[in-house]
């Protein structure tokens, strides 16, 4: 069974459609990308995911339940975290405490033991930095843990996002263009470590993406969309040599 799966999903603003007939579906620990021209939808059905944006009409099931209605914070205890396209870190935080304040998501002390200092609270404490500070190894950023969100280089900013992401313990999560601005050293070493990080924390892992090598190169499958519609879905091999898909990038830099 998928753990999540999209049955004709519909998202309207005004008299656009900008998605719709949207059926993806994707199997616990799979890496799947999801590619088109610019506004072809892709953020859109990421937001609906999220519930970010309400459906207009149709389902998402996420581990056999629908999703439709709940609020972000809600989708995002039930195990869906996702980045940004455009990066949206607590910049004047610190690089640790972005990572914290995700992590108390799931932490169990009261408001008011917080505020009294109790024990539970002060062990909880030293465990989610514990954790925070292992997570930063990982993303090689822990020599960083200090520093201002804001003043990290923007490869490492897009790391810290995914790190932040995944201390909310889901399930699955969704990277809207982890590799935008980054360069081809970068990108490799991100591939790298999406690969890990689906491995060491069991993930299944939905890929928006404009560069072409790395979805082609870590993805299992891929679902192209068109104006709002999936156009191809299929391998990697296969989504290269589709007559639809060659023809919906057209025009458009990327060569696929
Ligand atoms: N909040 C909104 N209100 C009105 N129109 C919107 C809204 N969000 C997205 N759209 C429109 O929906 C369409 C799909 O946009 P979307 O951002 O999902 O595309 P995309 O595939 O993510 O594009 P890109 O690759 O450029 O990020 C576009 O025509 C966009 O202008």
């Amino acid at each position: 069974m998928p753990i999540i799966e999209t049955k004709q999903l519909v998202k309207t603003f005004g008299g656009l459609t900008a998605v719709s007939g949207f059926e993806i579906y994707l199997n616990a620990g799979e890496l799947i990308g999801l590619i088109g021209p610019n506004g072809a939808g892709k953020t859109t059905a990421f937001n609906m995911l999220t519930g970010v944006y309400q459906p207009s009409s149709g389902d998402i099931r996420f581990l056999d339940e629908s999703v439709v209605g709940k609020k972000p914070y809600e989708i995002t205890q039930k195990g869906i975290a996702r980045t940004f396209q455009n990066i949206r870190l607590f910049k004047d935080l610190s690089v640790i405490d972005n990572v914290k304040i995700a992590y108390h998501q799931n932490v169990k002390y009261s408001v008011a033991a917080g505020i009294l200092g109790s024990k539970r609270f002060k062990q909880e404490e030293q465990e989610i930095a514990k954790k925070a500070l292992e997570l930063l190894k990982i993303f090689k950023l822990d020599h960083k843990a200090g520093e201002y969100a804001k003043n990290l280089p923007y490869g490492e900013q897009r790391r810290l996002e995914i790190a932040r992401a995944l201390a909310t313990q889901p399930k699955l999560i969704l990277l809207d263009e982890p590799a935008a601005g980054m360069n081809p050293q970068e990108t490799q070493e991100l591939m790298e470590l999406i690969r890990f990080i689906r491995g060491a924390f069991d993930l299944t892992i939905l890929l928006i993406e404009h560069d072409m090598s790395l979805v082609m190169n870590v993805c299992e499958r891929i679902y192209v969309l068109d104006y709002g519609k999936i156009i191809a879905h299929g391998t990697p091999q296969e989504i290269k040599t589709n007559p639809k898909v060659i023809e919906a990038y057209l025009g458009e830099e990327v060569a696929i």
